[in-house]
This record gives structure tokens, C-alpha cells and sequence, in this order.
């Protein structure tokens, strides 16, 4: 048998082919680490798609075999200075810095001499001269722009020079410096909510407050939720509790609240605002408009058809549906703070077949007559569509909102569930063979490769965690949704999805529930 060395580099020069064939024929740029965002254009083609995961996951294995085992986990375990010099230079503005210097980029002192001075850090908290003061935040500043760029976030060269390239650009809002630093509550208004989300996954709850005439950052608790994560799990309290109240986060933050009422606290707006635009950020690399286009044919629904989204957020899912067929009848169901959030976007958005609904009360533990959990009001609904929210919650709390909505649905309604499916490291005989749900074709890595395509696909495996750690919730896996979805009384008969960095829809129809959970 040939050497698992060679296997894993043969694997890398044919599919580094297939992907610069295809590049070249679609007309697509090919992919390096001089080129800015677009070079991603590729991911539109299955195959190419296809072959960047598995030589991701190769060279990945091939790191693997070939580094010390004591390196490799002293590297994981130190993975949180990533996370702290992305949070640096996320809340210093540096790729917002760095891209006003222009493309030549810009040596550290005078990023360091940026940041300080827009902090408004020097003379008024140092004594020491002004010139040693800045020396030590260049020096802070060399130092964390390097680290970041060993993974090739920012590029350096020549020696303390850095330049934004592929992956720093993705940290840049597009904003003016001078604008980020005079109104930082603005900061991702109007942007795609990508960077949202980069902050919101380094978990800044708290975000800016007004100290003294000053907005001030305040700290940072993502890096804590996952730290706690032994703590949780350990403490008698609370490690066999499925509560949305009993996780890490409270732990965190010392609150009794669910996060989700946590965030629709008055003075906690900027934070909901963010989150909901991060969301949309999120949806924009993890959800293609061409997958909820073609899980259904909306067309054929019938003129006014409802369809309703059901903790919807701002309603981002429903844009495809609102661009595309105009026979729907759009109805977006969540809390009031988000409705009002979702009323300004979608009025953004211009479209008029949008009723936002002020349905749902967030504080679903005292009023449950008001929210997911109680009396579904849309009882003509033909598709129930719910995007990202029972990852939100354990099984229980999933299974009551499910049945709400098969109490309320008619035996034609559909249900379209999009969340991530997640896959054992190995092949899962039952499920990869295609046969047992229609349209699911995971298409496993080949060998010597792990079939799921090991951590090339692994932030969806962190988004489970995160989802343990904020809400006792989970991302589940085919089988476990598939559980789920029938205890409920909803039973699958598509999917449409081809691996876990995009969310699947799975279609399903109501039957009887296999469990008799109560709402
Ligand atoms: C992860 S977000 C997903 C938002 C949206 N579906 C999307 O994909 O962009 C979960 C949503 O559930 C909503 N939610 C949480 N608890 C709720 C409740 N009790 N009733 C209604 N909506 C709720 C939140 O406000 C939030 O908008």
C-alpha cells in the first residue's frame, strides 16, 4: 500500500487541478494568498467546491502526521491568543487602518501611533514621555500582527510593514476611521454584518458604554463561556440540566436570564442590534440564496400563500423568497425588539409583501402564551419556515416548539427546517449511501482523508459548542434531527444540503408524533 504521505500529496496535486481546470474554465480567479475576497468565486461550482475541501482536509492530515504530537496540542490549547489579537485588531480598527495608509501597507509604529492616538490612550492614563509610551504599544502592535500573520491574517513585508490581504481584508467594515472612532455604536449599521459576527463569535457582550464624555470598549466573555465550559459541565447544579437558564453564560455573566432576554434588555440594544445583523453576516456565507430557493417549488403554492418564519430575527432568510416569487404572503415571527429591528431593514429592503408581526414576547418562562413556545396564531400556514433557532435550544425545548407549530399547521403544510447537519468523523453507514432520505447526499472525503472532512469544516463543530455554552442548545447531527423532527410529528421527505459549512433544509410533512411531550 502506498505511504499515507504520498496518498495525502497525490490527493493535493489532482484536486488542486480540478480546481485550477475549473477556475480557469468558468472564468473564475484561481485562488492564492495575494488575492482579495473573490477568490472564493469557485465555491459556486460543486466540484471545484468539492476538491478545495479535500485539499483542505489533506493538507490539514498531512500537518498532522508530520509535526510533533506535544506541538500540535500545545498549539490548540494556546489557540486563544488568536482569538485576543483578532479581538486587538477587530477593536482598534488596524484593517480599517491599514487599508487608509494605502496598498503599499504601513510599518507598525505609525499603526500603533493610529490606535493610540484615536484612543485617546497617550498622556492622559501615562505618565512616561509621549515617544515611550508609543513605543510600547508598537511594540504590542508588531508583535500581535505578526502572530496573526504566521496564518496569514495581514501580510508583512518588508520587516514591520504589514498590508491587508484576503483574510484582513474580511475584518475591514469599509468604514472611515475617523467615523468608527466617533461613533463606535454605529459600527456595523449598514455593512454586511460580517465583522458583527467576528465579534460576536469573540463574544463582546458587552460592547461600548459612555464613561466620562468617552466611549469606552468593555471586556470581552466569549473566551470565558468556552474556558467555563469544564466548570459547567463539572458544577452539581446545573451539569444535567437541558435549561436555557443553567449554561455557561449565566455562570459568566452572573445573570439568572436566558440569553436570549439577556439581550432584549433595554440597555443591551446596541448588543441585539448586532447580533441581528450578524446573523445576517452569518447567513451570507453559511446559507446561499440558491438553497431555500430550491428546497421547495414556492411557485406552485398558490397566490397569497403564507409563508411564515418563525423566529425569524430580522427576516434575512425571506429575502430570496420576497426577490423571487411575489405570489407569497411573507410573515416573520420573533420577539418585538427584533420585529422593530427586522421593520427598519426590511423597509430598507423596500418590499412590501413583508407583515412584520408583532407576535412573540421573548420572556417565554413567565408569559407563555406570547412566543415559540405557546399557540402558534398563523393556522393556515402552507410552509412554516424556521432558520437557526432550534439549535437554540435542547431537545425539549425544540420538541415543544415543533409541535406548536404541528398544532397549528394543516395537513398540507410544509415544514423547512435549515440548520446545519453535522457528521460523525467516519462514515455513517446508514445515512451516506443516499438512499434513505430523499435528496441527502453527503458526499464523503476519500481515504486516507476523515469522511466529514475533519476541521475544514470545523467551525460548524464550534457553532455546536457555542451553542452548548450559551443556551444548553445544540447543532445536530442527520440522525438526531431526524429523531427530533419525528417526536414531534414531523417527518422528512427531503433535504436539500451537500455538507455542514452550509446550512441544510430539510422539507417535512406533518404525521403523528412519535413522543407524547406536552406543549
Ligand atoms: C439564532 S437567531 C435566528 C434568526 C433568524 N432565523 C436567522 O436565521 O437569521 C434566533 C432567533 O430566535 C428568536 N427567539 C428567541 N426566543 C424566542 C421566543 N421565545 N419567541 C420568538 N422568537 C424567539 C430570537 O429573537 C432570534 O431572532
Amino acid at each position: 500500500m502506498q505511504e499515507e504521505i504520498f496518498q495525502l500529496s497525490q490527493l493535493i496535486l489532482t484536486h488542486a487541478n480540478t480546481l485550477v481546470e475549473t477556475c480557469k474554465s468558468q472564468k473564475f480567479e484561481v485562488p492564492s494568498s495575494h488575492s482579495l475576497h473573490n477568490s472564493q468565486q469557485f465555491r459556486q461550482d460543486s466540484s471545484a467546491n468539492l476538491s478545495a475541501d479535500i485539499i483542505t482536509t489533506a493538507a490539514l492530515q498531512l500537518i498532522t502526521i508530520i509535526t510533533p504530537g506535544n506541538e500540535l496540542i500545545l498549539s490548540l490549547l494556546n489557540g486563544h491568543y488568536y482569538t485576543a489579537a483578532l479581538r486587538v485588531c477587530i477593536k482598534l480598527n488596524i484593517a480599517e487602518i491599514i487599508r487608509e495608509g494605502g496598498s503599499q501597507g504601513m510599518h507598525f509604529t505609525e499603526i500603533a501611533n493610529r490606535c493610540a492616538i484615536d484612543e485617546g490612550k497617550l498622556g492622559s492614563i501615562d505618565q512616561r514621555p509621549y515617544s515611550l509610551v508609543l513605543l510600547t504599544i508598537a511594540s504590542f502592535t508588531e508583535r500581535i500582527l505578526r502572530l496573526l500573520s504566521l496564518r496569514h491574517v495581514f501580510r508583512e513585508g518588508p520587516p514591520g510593514v504589514f498590508s491587508n490581504n484576503r483574510l484582513s481584508e474580511a475584518l475591514d467594515t469599509g468604514k472611515a476611521v475617523h467615523e468608527l472612532n466617533t461613533k463606535p455604536e454605529s459600527k456595523h449599521r449598514n455593512t454586511s454584518g460580517e465583522v458583527a459576527m467576528f465579534e460576536i463569535r469573540y463574544g463582546s457582550l458587552h460592547i461600548y458604554i459612555r464613561f466620562k464624555f468617552q466611549w469606552q470598549l468593555t471586556r470581552s466573555e466569549g473566551p470565558k463561556l468556552s474556558s467555563s465550559l469544564f466548570e459547567t459541565l463539572t458544577d452539581s447544579r446545573i451539569k444535567l440540566s437541558d435549561k436555557p437558564n443553567e449554561t455557561a453564560f449565566q455562570h459568566v455573566m452572573g445573570t439568572q436570564m436566558p440569553f436570549w432576554e439577556y439581550i432584549d434588555q433595554p440597555r443591551n440594544e446596541l448588543i441585539r442590534y448586532r447580533f441581528n445583523i450578524a446573523m445576517r453576516g452569518w447567513a451570507m456565507n453559511n446559507d446561499p440564496e440558491s438553497s431555500i430557493l430550491r428546497c421547495l417549488d414556492w411557485h406552485t403554492l398558490g397566490q397569497d400563500a403564507k409563508v411564515v418564519d418563525i423566529g425569524g430575527g430580522i427576516g434575512s432568510a425571506m429575502i430570496p423568497l420576497a426577490n423571487n416569487f411575489p405570489n407569497l404572503q411573507i410573515i416573520i415571527e420573533d420577539v418585538p425588539a427584533v420585529i422593530k429591528d427586522g421593520t427598519t431593514f426590511w423597509n430598507a429592503q423596500r418590499s412590501q409583501k413583508v407583515i412584520a408581526k408583532l407576535v412573540y414576547d421573548c420572556n417565554f418562562l413567565t408569559r407563555t402564551e406570547c412566543n415559540i413556545f405557546g399557540e402558534q396564531p398563523v393556522k393556515d400556514a402552507a410552509v412554516f419556515h424556521i432558520r437557526r433557532v432550534l439549535h437554540n435550544w435542547s431537545d425539549r425545548y425544540a420538541k415543544r416548539i415543533l409541535l406548536a407549530l404541528h398544532q397549528a399547521a394543516t395537513p398540507k403544510t410544509k415544514l423547512v427546517v435549515a440548520e446545519l447537519l453535522l457528521h460523525p468523523t467516519c462514515v455513517d453507514p446508514i445515512n451516506d449511501n443516499g438512499t434513505e432520505i430523499s435528496g441527502y447526499q453527503y458526499k464523503c472525503a476519500p481515504k486516507p482523508l476523515l469522511a466529514n472532512y475533519g476541521s475544514t469544516h470545523e467551525v460548524s463543530y464550534m457553532t455546536d459548542l457555542t451553542m452548548l455554552t450559551l443556551f444548553n442548545g445544540q447543532d445536530r447531527t442527520l440522525a438526531a434531527m431526524q429523531r427530533l423532527l419525528e417526536d414531534s410529528g414531523w417527518y422528512i421527505t427531503h433535504i436539500y444540503g451537500e455538507n455542514e459549512r452550509h446550512l441544510a433544509h430539510i422539507v417535512a410533512e406533518r404525521g403523528p408524533p412519535k413522543t407524547s411531550v406536552k406543549l
